[in-house]
């Protein structure tokens, strides 16, 4: 297939397609999916030739498959700030930069937003993504039209304030409903409480308990700062992972982002509560946390431990074959060990692992489970030599070798090609100079 012989009928979905010679990790050849999306049948004998049976047949022989990327802590449309406020303290950053700012943004912003975010994710092989932010509903509409999988959640900050609470609580409740009433299996509500230094305890004990009634997942960041742990222990006696834990903010069902200023006894509760970690190492770096997460204490405490790109004004892209990368490099570094979280585990975190965190099958290419599929160009500078694909895909491989993508058997991008990119990327950037200009004004 070349750029040429593309049709735009090919990323409707709903036709079932043959991977022809592609290779999986096992080194089995071909893949067949199914009209509903599913993997029908992985590698093929040359007697059989699906190519026969298949509405659409790429031609695959210089591919690998691998399982589509999961990114398990984002705020989508946050591309629109990218390069917005870079090289600041994180407080001041968001208290004087990103909040004024997001004060003006409308559900426009956050449409256009989400699909710029979405275009990026998809042309670095991100299928699924967990995202926090406002008006999602917007969000939801944009993650439906460009085919991805994602769990959304209205961002919840009341800073103690019963009012703020109160309106949180029906734009929560507003956004679920709003979810359910989709009826879309690629698109989960999750609640969102923002941090333990920005939601009242009774707010988190409220969003546990929606989250609960729910059977949703609950997205929070927790100890990114040292200087949340300081205040968070000053005012409540105790750790931010204790405090959620006695709000019932920490179970399976929890996806807790950044994670850095654990210490060896709230990892051991994370684990025992079978909480999912995102860790977001180019965030974590660029807004000098000092500390990287505790990534050894944390897997062996039994925690899922996942990757995240953050939002773009603090990576600012989400590429999450450049942070799987930096994941496994600061974990070197900070720990001073050249052996910690080796390619295989680094891979486990962006597909197995953060597909368990959001609910979204097994992460693995597997028959019967549902298409999630990157191809990646074993004829690319930075995948040659192939002594070890695992390693080239988590050393050396960048969005610039993910050649197709293809998200429950629907193909979002083929051969570099998403539809509609071009219209997204004019729409984003209008949209993002008139939001800094009425914040100007
Ligand atoms: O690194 C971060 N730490 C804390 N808050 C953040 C970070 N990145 C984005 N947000 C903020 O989280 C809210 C989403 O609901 C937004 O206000 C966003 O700016
Ligand atoms: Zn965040």
């Amino acid at each position: 297939m070349t750029p040429d012989d593309l049709d735009d009928d090919i990323f409707k979905g709903g036709m079932s397609v043959f991977l022809k010679d592609a290779k999986t990790a096992d080194g089995r050849s071909g893949i067949l999916i199914d009209e509903d999306g599913i993997i029908a049948a992985i590698g093929f004998k040359s007697d059989r030739k699906p190519e026969n049976e298949a509405d659409i047949v790429v031609e695959a022989s210089d591919m690998i498959a691998v399982p589509g990327f999961v990114n398990t802590h984002t705020h989508a449309a946050m591309s629109l700030l990218r390069g917005y406020a870079d090289d600041m303290h994180l407080q001041e950053w968001l208290s004087e930069k990103i909040w004024p700012l997001e004060a003006h943004l409308v559900a426009d912003d956050v449409y256009w937003g989400t699909k710029l975010a979405c275009m990026e994710m998809i042309r670095s092989g991100t299928v699924a993504f967990n995202d926090m932010y406002f008006f999602m509903e917007s969000a939801a509409k944009a993650v439906d039209e460009t085919g991805m999988k994602a769990v959304l959640s209205h961002g919840f900050i009341d800073f103690g304030d019963a009012e703020k609470r109160e309106k949180e609580i029906r734009a929560t409740e507003s956004l679920v409903s709003h979810i359910k009433s989709l009826n879309n299996p690629r698109i989960k509500a999750a609640v969102g409480p923002h941090a333990p230094y920005t939601v009242s305890k009774d707010a988190l004990k409220w969003c546990a308990g929606f989250a609960e009634e729910e059977e949703i997942l609950l997205h929070i960041h927790l100890s990114e700062t040292e200087q949340e742990v300081k205040d968070c222990i000053e005012a409540n006696k105790m750790r931010p992972s204790k405090l959620l834990d006695e709000c019932g903010c920490l179970s399976e069902r929890t996806v807790a982002a950044h994670c850095c200023w654990l210490n060896g006894e709230e990892c051991e509760l994370l684990g025992k509560r079978g909480v999912s970690v995102s860790h977001n190492p180019a965030s974590n770096m660029k807004l000098a946390v000092n500390r990287a997460m505790p990534y050894k204490e944390l897997r062996n405490s039994g925690a899922n431990v996942t990757l995240g790109t953050d939002g773009c004004s603090s990576n600012n892209n989400l590429d999450i074959l450049e942070e799987v990368k930096f994941a496994a490099l600061l974990q070197k570094f900070y720990w001073n060990s050249d052996t910690i979280l080796p390619a295989g585990e680094a891979l486990e975190m962006i597909t197995s692992s953060g597909a368990k965190a959001l609910g979204f099958g097994s992460g693995k290419i597997e028959e019967g489970q549902y298409a999630d599929i990157v191809l990646l160009d074993r004829k690319t500078p930075c995948m040659t030599p192939l002594y070890n694909p695992v390693s080239n895909i988590i050393y050396s491989a960048g969005a610039n070798a993910v050649n197709t993508v293809i998200c429950n058997g629907r193909i979002l991008m083929a051969d570099g090609y998403i539809p509609g990119e071009e219209e997204t990327l004019r729409k984003a950037s209008e949209i993002a100079g008139n939001l800094v200009s009425r914040s100007e004004k």
